[in-house]
C-alpha cells in the first residue's frame, strides 16, 4: 500500500530503508511503516514509540508470523480468512506478504481466486478500509483529481490494475465491490513476482451496474444506475487512461474483468501506444499456451493435428483461440487453416457464418461456413434465463438459431469435429459431460481438456470426473486449484492454468524494462518460458509449473521479457546490459526495514 508518509530510498550499499517524518501512532497505524514488535530501541527513541509498544523487540519476524498464522487457522470459514489477512494487511504490509509468501499454496486461493470471488459479493457487507482509488462515471470530469488524490508523485508508482467488474471471474457484474479484484490481482503481482506492493494502485471504474442485487442492497457502496455504454462509457476509460499517463506516465496499465463487448476494444485503442495488457485476453491466451506448449507433444501429436473446441467465446475463449491460432502458424500452419481448426461454441451453440453480423468482431473469424454444418442435427433446448440477460448480444445470436431450426450444441460439435483439445471458457458447470468426455476420448488417444471457469465451482467439469471418464487418459488443467487424483495407482496431479501464474512475470518484465508497450512477442515469449518451467513430463506430471515456484518462474519470465523488450527497441530502461541483475535489483521482499525519523 502507498504511503504518504514513508519515503522509500536505498541506502549505499543498495538496501532498502524508509524515511519518514511520522512520529507515534502515526508510524505505528501506516501499514507500510509498521514493524510492531521488531522497531528497534534506536527507532522506538527516534520515532517516539516508546509506551506505544510493549517492551519486548523482535529482531526477526518469527514470532509475528507465529501468531498471525495462529489467527489465520482459527478463522472458521474460508471468507474469514480472507478478511483476516486483508485485516493483517491493513495493519502491516511486509508481514501480510511474508505471511502470504510462507504459506503461499495454502493463502493464494484464500487471498486471490476462488475466495475473492467470495469477498466480492459480500463487500457491501465485509468491506472495513479502503484500499484503492475509486472512479466514478457519473464524475468523469474529476478523474484526474480523485486519481491524484491517491497522492503518489510521477515516479512514484510502476502498476495500475483496473476493473469495471463487469464480469468478474465467472460470477458476472458486482459494480463497485469489483475493486477487489483488483486489490487481489496486485497481491498476486507482490507475492508472485516481487512487485513493490507500495508502487502499485488498484483502481474500480464504476460506470454503474445492472445487478438487481447490489442496486436493491442498502449497503451498496457503488453508483446506483444501470450500466452506462456508449460515448460516455468511452469517455470515462479515456478519462481515466489520461488522467493514469499524466499522474504516472511510467506506469504499466493492466485491465481486469471487463465484459467482452468492452474488453477488447479497450484494449485496441490503446496497446499501441502505451505499456497496457488484458490479463483475461492476452493473459489467460497465454498461459493457457503455456499449458498446451506442454500437452501436446504429450500428447503424442502435433499442433497441425489439433482441432481445438473453445466453450464461451468471450473475452477469455476468443483470447486462448488467438493464441493457439498463432501458435500452429508459428509451427508452420497457414493462417487460415489455422483459424479453421478452431471451433467456438457459445450460448447460439456453434459460431456459424450465418450469425456473422450479430457476432463480435472477435468471434467472426472463426465462425464456421454453413457449408460444413448444414447436415449436423439442431436442438431447441431450453433457453438459459439467468446467461440470456447477461450476454444479450449471444441471446439474439441464439434466438436466431432457434427460429432458424435450432442450435447446433455441443455434444454435437463434439461427435462432429472429433477435437484433441477441449477448453471451456462458459462460466457454466458441468457442461463437459460424461457422454461428452467419453466420445471426445473415444476418438483421440490423450484428450486434452482445459475447464477453467472461475471460482471453482463454476468449472465445466472437475478433473476428478475427467480422470476418471478417460480412464487416466486425458491431459487436464483447472482455472482454480484443485487436489491431485490418483487413478489406478497413477497420481495426477492438476496444473493450475490460471493467468496469475503468468501475468505477474509479464508485469515486472515490463516494468523492468520500462517497455513502451506490450508486445505480442513478449507475450508469446511469456508463455514459452512458463512452459519450459513445467516439471518434466514424467506420467501424472503437472502440465505447468506449480504455484509455490511462482517466484523463481515470474523471474525468469522476466529476465526473458527484458531481452525481448531490448531487441525489439521498446525497452526504456537504463542499465539492462545484465537483465538478470536489472531484475534481481528490483524485486521486493518482505522484509523489515530501517525506519528513519525525518
Ligand atoms: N483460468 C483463467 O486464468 C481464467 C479463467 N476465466 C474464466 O472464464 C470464464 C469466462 O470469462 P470471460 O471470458 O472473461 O467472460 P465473458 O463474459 O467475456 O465470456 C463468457 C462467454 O461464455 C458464454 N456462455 C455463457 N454460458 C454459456 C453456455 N452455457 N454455453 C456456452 N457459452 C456460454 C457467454 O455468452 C460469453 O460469450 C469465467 O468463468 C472466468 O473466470 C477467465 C479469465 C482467466
Ligand atoms: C483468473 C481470471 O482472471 C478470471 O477468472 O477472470
Ligand atoms: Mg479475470
Amino acid at each position: 500500500m502507498f504511503s504518504r508518509q514513508a519515503q522509500s530510498i536505498r541506502d549505499a550499499s543498495g538496501r532498502r530503508r524508509f524515511t519518514t517524518p511520522a512520529r507515534g501512532y502515526q508510524v505505528l497505524r501506516d501499514p507500510a511503516l509498521n514493524k510492531g514488535t521488531s522497531f528497534s530501541q534506536q527507532e522506538r527513541d527516534a520515532l517516539e514509540l516508546n509506551g506505544l509498544l510493549p517492551p519486548v523487540i523482535t529482531p526477526t519476524m518469527e514470532p509475528q508470523l507465529t501468531r498471525s498464522y495462529a489467527g489465520y487457522l482459527a478463522q472458521p470459514t474460508d471468507l474469514a480468512k480472507h478478511i483476516f489477512m486483508w485485516g493483517l494487511h491493513d495493519n502491516n504490509v511486509t508481514l501480510f506478504y511474508a505471511l502470504l509468501q510462507r504459506h503461499l499454496m495454502e493463502m493464494l486461493p484464500v487471498v486471490y481466486d476462488p475466495v475473492v470471488g467470495e469477498a466480492i459479493k459480500n463487500y457491501s457487507e465485509v468491506m472495513t478500509r479502503p484500499r484503492g482509488v475509486y472512479l466514478s462515471i457519473d464524475a468523469i470530469d474529476q478523474v484526474h483529481e480523485r486519481l491524484a488524490a491517491f497522492g503518489a508523485a510521477a515516479d512514484d508508482i510502476d502498476l495500475l490494475v483496473a476493473s469495471d467488474a463487469e464480469e468478474i471471474l465467472g460470477i458476472g457484474d458486482w459494480g463497485s465491490n469489483g475493486i477487489d479484484i483488483s486489490i487481489g490481482k496486485l497481491a498476486v503481482y507482490t507475492a508472485a513476482a516481487g512487485i513493490d506492493p507500495h508502487r502499485v494502485v488498484p483502481v474500480i471504474l464504476d460506470a454503474g451496474t445492472n445487478n438487481e442485487v447490489l442496486i436493491n442492497d442498502p449497503l451498496y457502496v457503488g453508483v446506483r444506475r444501470g450500466r452506462v455504454r456508449g460515448a460516455e462509457y468511452d469517455d470515462f476509460i479515456d478519462a481515466y487512461v489520461t488522467a493514469a499517463r499524466q499522474l504516472f506516465p511510467k506506469a504499466l496499465l493492466h485491465w481486469e474483468d471487463f465484459g467482452s463487448t468492452n474488453a477488447r476494444r479497450i484494449l485496441g485503442r490503446y496497446r499501441d501506444k502505451l505499456p497496457t495488457f488484458n490479463d483475461d485476453q492476452q493473459g489467460t491466451g497465454a498461459i493457457v499456451l503455456a499449458g498446451l506448449l506442454n500437452a501436446v507433444p504429450r500428447s503424442g501429436s502435433t499442433w497441425a493435428q489439433q482441432r481445438v473446441v473453445i466453450v464461451g467465446a468471450g473475452t477469455a475463449g476468443c483470447g486462448i483461440a488467438d493464441q493457439i491460432r498463432d501458435q500452429m502458424v508459428r509451427d508452420g500452419v497457414p493462417q487460415d487453416e489455422a483459424t479453421a481448426r478452431i471451433w467456438l461454441v457459445d450460448l447460439p451453440g456453434l459460431l456459424t457464418q450465418s450469425m456473422s453480423e450479430g457476432m463480435l468482431d472477435f468471434q467472426r473469424p472463426y465462425a464456421r461456413p454453413e457449408d460444413e454444418v448444414k447436415d449436423l442435427p439442431r436442438t431447441t433446448a431450453a433457453p438459459l434465463a439467468a446467461a440470456l440477460t447477461r450476454w444479450p448480444a449471444m441471446a439474439a445470436l441464439r434466438q436466431q438459431a432457434i427460429d432458424a431450426g435450432g442450435i447446433i450444441d455441443l455434444a454435437t460439435v463434439v461427435s462432429a469435429v472429433k477435437p484433441t483439445i477441449l477448453i471451456g471458457t462458459s462460466t457454466t458447470p458441468g457442461l463437459f459431460t460424461e457422454d461428452i468426455v467419453k466420445e471426445m476420448a473415444a476418438n483421440t488417444h490423450h484428450p486434452i481438456i482445459f475447464p477453467l471457469s472461475n471460482p471453482t465451482e463454476l468449472h465445466e467439469a472437475t478433473p476428478g470426473h475427467l480422470i476418471e471418464w478417460t480412464d487416466g487418459k486425458a491431459l487436464v488443467a483447472t482455472g482454480a486449484p484443485f487436489d491431485p487424483i490418483t487413478h489406478k495407482g497413477v497420481t495426477h496431479t492438476i496444473a493450475q492454468a490460471n493467468n496469475a501464474a503468468l501475468y505477474p512475470g509479464l508485469g515486472l518484465g515490463t516494468i523492468v524494462a520500462r517497455a513502451s508497450r506490450v508486445s505480442d512477442e513478449m507475450i508469446h515469449a511469456a508463455a514459452e518460458s512458463v512452459a519450459g518451467q513445467a516439471p518434466p513430463p514424467t506420467l501424472g506430471a503437472p502440465l505447468l509449473p506449480s504455484n509455490k515456484d511462482l517466484r523463481s518462474t515470474s523471474s525468469i519470465v522476466a529476465v526473458g521479457l527484458v531481452q525481448i523488450a531490448k531487441s525489439e527497441g521498446i525497452a526504456q530502461a537504463d542499465d539492462l546490459d545484465d537483465p538478470v541483475e536489472a531484475v534481481r535489483r528490483s524485486v521486493w521482499w518482505p522484509e523489515y526495514v530501517p525506519v528513519d525519523a525525518v
